[in-house]
């Protein structure tokens, strides 16, 4: 019989990031902390960040956009031609202070998006880009395209980028199911990528996973690889900018028209949003849960490569600005106890432990937000569950 640890944690990381593990940092160690991977990327426009105490700069501007490290820029002869679809828009412009951020080696970049944003000027590492509209002969000589756009520009956009010889980083759900589409989480399952390569001319797709999939398994897959997951229930206290950046603003309004005592506008969500939290928006379906529930639940069974893991997810709207948070309750197949997952959580790739019991101090989104790691704290044996398998007695 199969022995059980339980274990609670909770996570925050930057909403809606990204995996894009083809390219690693220019002057990092594939073991320093932050890992070799471009990730977590999240939904937050500067505009937007500025006021809201988020981020300090912004990929225009040279050091004061850096989140870390020495400034050097990415552009050089030597590295890929690079497309961001939807750079106009939260993700898009998370990209763009990713590649500034990570110093990612660039020998030219085309800034896309719909119609409505052609001609427009975006600032760059000290460059001044004209947007384009996106069309299919948008990748010509394009090594790697970064899409941002929502699921129906990838399925329209996605093949013609492949088929001219990009490698699509499609952050989307549109191919995230697709059997033949690697479903990566760098930290995770890099091995998804395995034969796919920048720079040989043939094209290929990667889908990267819903941002809530990709905080939960960056918690627990080092945990699953020690004890073998067998159900994990995940709450969700999710971030105005994982729906974008209007959502932000319409978070921001909001809050500015309640404080005043007059009705709060509601745009993006059919509620208020301001001093409120509700269910998540996406479409609830049949069975009861809304999509983004159902996206957790499959994809997670995807990049485990295992479908027998049990998973159910509830995932909630809180109104905070970016950077989403998660309680995690796994149910282990062998012992695991609340010391060794501590010290396998301290451990492991793209994650940073904040579990200060003393000072009553775990992860919170404001901590955060504009950070690649995922946060983990409030790592506890679970006491509702039978059996202390492998724990210290307290
Ligand atoms: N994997 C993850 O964790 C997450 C993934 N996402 C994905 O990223 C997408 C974008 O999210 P977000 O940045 O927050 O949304 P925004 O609404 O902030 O931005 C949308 C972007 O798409 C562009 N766009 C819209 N229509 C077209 C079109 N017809 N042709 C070309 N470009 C177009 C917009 O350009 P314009 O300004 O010209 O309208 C804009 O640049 C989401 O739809 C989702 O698929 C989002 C959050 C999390
Ligand atoms: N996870 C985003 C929604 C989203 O964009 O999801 P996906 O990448 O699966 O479309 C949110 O916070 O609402």
């Amino acid at each position: 019989m199969a022995t059980e640890a339980v274990l609670a944690a909770a996570a925050a990381v930057p909403a809606a990031s990204t995996s894009q593990s083809v390219f690693s940092r220019k002057s990092s160690s594939p073991s320093s902390f932050n890992g070799a991977h471009l990730r977590h990327g999240f939904a937050a426009s500067d505009n937007f960040s500025r006021q809201s105490g988020g981020r300090k700069g912004s990929p225009a501007s040279t050091a004061a956009g850096k989140r870390r490290g020495v400034v050097t820029m990415g552009l050089s002869q030597d590295g890929p031609s690079i497309a961001v679809v939807g750079v106009t828009g939260a993700v898009g412009q998370e990209f763009l202070q990713v590649l500034h951020d990570r110093d990612f080696p660039y020998r030219s970049i085309k800034m896309l998006a719909s119609k409505r944003s052609a001609g427009k000027k975006q600032e760059f590492e000290g460059h001044e880009y004209v947007v384009e509209e996106l069309t299919e002969g948008s990748f010509d000589d394009v090594d790697i395209a970064l899409f941002s756009a929502g699921g129906s520009i990838s399925k329209k956009f996605g093949p013609a980028a492949v088929n001219a010889g990009a490698i699509v980083v499609d952050n989307s759900s549109a191919f995230r199911m697709d059997k033949d589409i690697p479903l990566v989480v760098p930290e995770v399952n890099p091995e998804a990528l395995n034969g796919i390569k920048v720079g040989n001319g043939k094209g290929a797709l990667i889908a990267n996973p819903n941002c809530s999939t990709i905080i939960a398994l960056v918690a627990a897959t080092p945990l699953h690889k020690a004890a073998k997951v067998k159900r994990m229930v995940v709450s969700t206290y999710q971030a105005a900018s994982g729906a974008g950046a209007a959502a932000m603003a319409e978070l921001e309004q909001q809050t500015r028209e309640v404080l005043a005592g007059q009705p709060p506008t509601c745009n993006i969500f059919s509620q208020q949003y301001a001093f409120n939290i509700f269910s998540h928006n996406a479409s609830v379906l049949e069975n009861g849960y809304n999509e983004e529930e159902m996206k957790m639940v499959k994809e997670t069974h995807k990049i485990w490569n295992d479908s027998s893991v049990k998973v159910t997810a509830t995932c909630i709207r809180v109104p905070v600005m970016r950077a989403h948070a998660e309680s995690i309750n796994l149910q282990f197949e062998s012992p695991l106890d609340e010391d060794t997952a501590r010290e396998i959580l301290q451990n492991a790739p793209g994650v940073v432990v904040i579990d200060d019991r003393e000072r009553n101090r775990f992860p919170t989104p404001l901590e955060a937000s504009n950070k690649d790691d995922v946060a983990v704290g409030r790592i506890r044996r679970d006491i509702s569950q039978d059996g202390n398998w492998g724990m210290p007695v307290p």
